[in-house]
């Protein structure tokens, strides 16, 4: 067997584009696309093994179930909707802070008795009773919106799905409900619709997400390590401050307790020597506190820097993975 490289799926347009893009940059991880603008290949600057191909949200999570790709930026949605077995394909290794949208079940508002699933229900009960036909629901969320709707017990009902502007169908009478995604609600209101209390389906974010579908050889297995462990590291820089202090006069201070009380740890370990220095690392909400506790117990000229990156020797997001594989 050929040992292939690593193939990591990058949105290529649409709304988690440029989210994607700076968060592989905050990483350090430069994405460069190879010449010609309809190429849509390329590589990660100083990382061998690699291919990054551009894709659209959907076709990431596609090729990740199918194991075309190894790793990828997609929304939770597109997972939960068009991968039949989400747990047992792929892994989703971290949320990433953008391309938050929820999946709604939304409703006429001039529909004012009906404002939760169990309602619902009786709508639909209704319309089959005294017009003889199942309440329609447009989406595009087939799958999703099958698994919610008979976990609420409703099953008098059609789906007319729904390629694009879904929000307009129950105007225009091709359905009479609809389940989309919404971010600001404001398509909703435009449309003259709103979500049912209970109706939200699924809060979704864009994710890291692995396949467990694909073929792992050691080229794939590299690369892994030296991506995930640029993310980590990123990551770990951004959640932690770096707080640095002179000794006390008197050299006496008990830095582990201090570090106990405040979620910290000393990375170099104890500083050495009358005049040594006092290097900790705590948790970005805990600075200031540290940073009394340190003043309190006679440390001097305390300050507090952001740093870049923390490499460490662990790798959890890699090692959580590889585990499964
Ligand atoms: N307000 C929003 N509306 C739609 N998608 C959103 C929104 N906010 C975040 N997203 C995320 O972006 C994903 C889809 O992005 P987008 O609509 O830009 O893709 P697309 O380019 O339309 O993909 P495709 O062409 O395959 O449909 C959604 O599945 C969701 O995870
Ligand atoms: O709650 P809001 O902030 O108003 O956003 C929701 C709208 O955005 C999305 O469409 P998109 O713009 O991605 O177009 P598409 O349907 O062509 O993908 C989604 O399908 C909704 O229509
Ligand atoms: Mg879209």
């Amino acid at each position: 067997m050929t040992d292939q490289p690593l193939v990591l799926a990058v949105p290529s347009k649409g709304r988690l584009q440029e989210n994607a893009s700076a968060f592989f940059s905050r990483a350090g991880l430069k994405l460069v696309q190879k010449a010609g603008a309809r190429e849509y290949r390329g590589t990660l600057a100083g990382l061998p093994g690699i291919e990054v191909r551009y894709l659209s949200a959907s076709e990431i999570a596609g090729q990740l179930a199918s194991g075309a790709a190894h790793l990828g930026v997609t929304g939770e949605d597109l997972i939960r909707e068009m991968l039949p077995d989400p747990a047992g394909s792929v892994e989703l290794l971290t949320p990433l802070g953008f391309g938050h949208a929820s999946v709604v079940v939304a409703v006429p508002q001039a529909w004012i008795d009906v404002r939760a699933m169990s309602d619902l229900d009786e709508v639909a009960s209704e319309m089959r009773l005294r017009q003889g036909r199942r309440m329609r629901i447009a989406t595009k969320y087939v799958n999703l919106t099958r698994r919610f709707f008979a976990e609420a017990g409703i099953a008098d009902y059609r789906i007319v799905e729904s390629l694009g502007a879904t929000e307009g169908a129950p105007a225009a009478g091709s359905a009479e409900i609809i389940v989309d995604i919404t971010t600001t609600g404001t398509t909703l209101a435009a449309n003259a619709l709103k979500i049912l209390d209970d109706g939200v389906m699924l809060r979704s974010e864009a994710n890291l997400v692995a396949s467990l579908k694909a073929s792992w050889g050691e080229t794939a297995r590299a690369a892994l390590r030296a991506v995930l462990g640029r993310i980590a590291a990123e990551e770990r820089a951004r959640t932690t401050r770096e707080v640095r202090a002179a000794l006390p006069e008197s050299g006496q201070i008990d830095l582990a307790t201090i570090a106990g009380l405040h979620e910290a740890e000393l990375p170099y370990g104890a500083p050495r020597g009358a005049d040594g220095e006092i290097v900790m690392r705590c948790p970005v909400d805990a600075v200031f506190d540290l940073s009394d506790a340190l003043v309190q117990a006679g440390a001097r000229a305390v300050s507090v820097r952001r740093i870049d990156y923390a490499f460490a020797a662990e790798n959890p997001l890699a090692e959580r993975l590889l585990a499964r594989l």
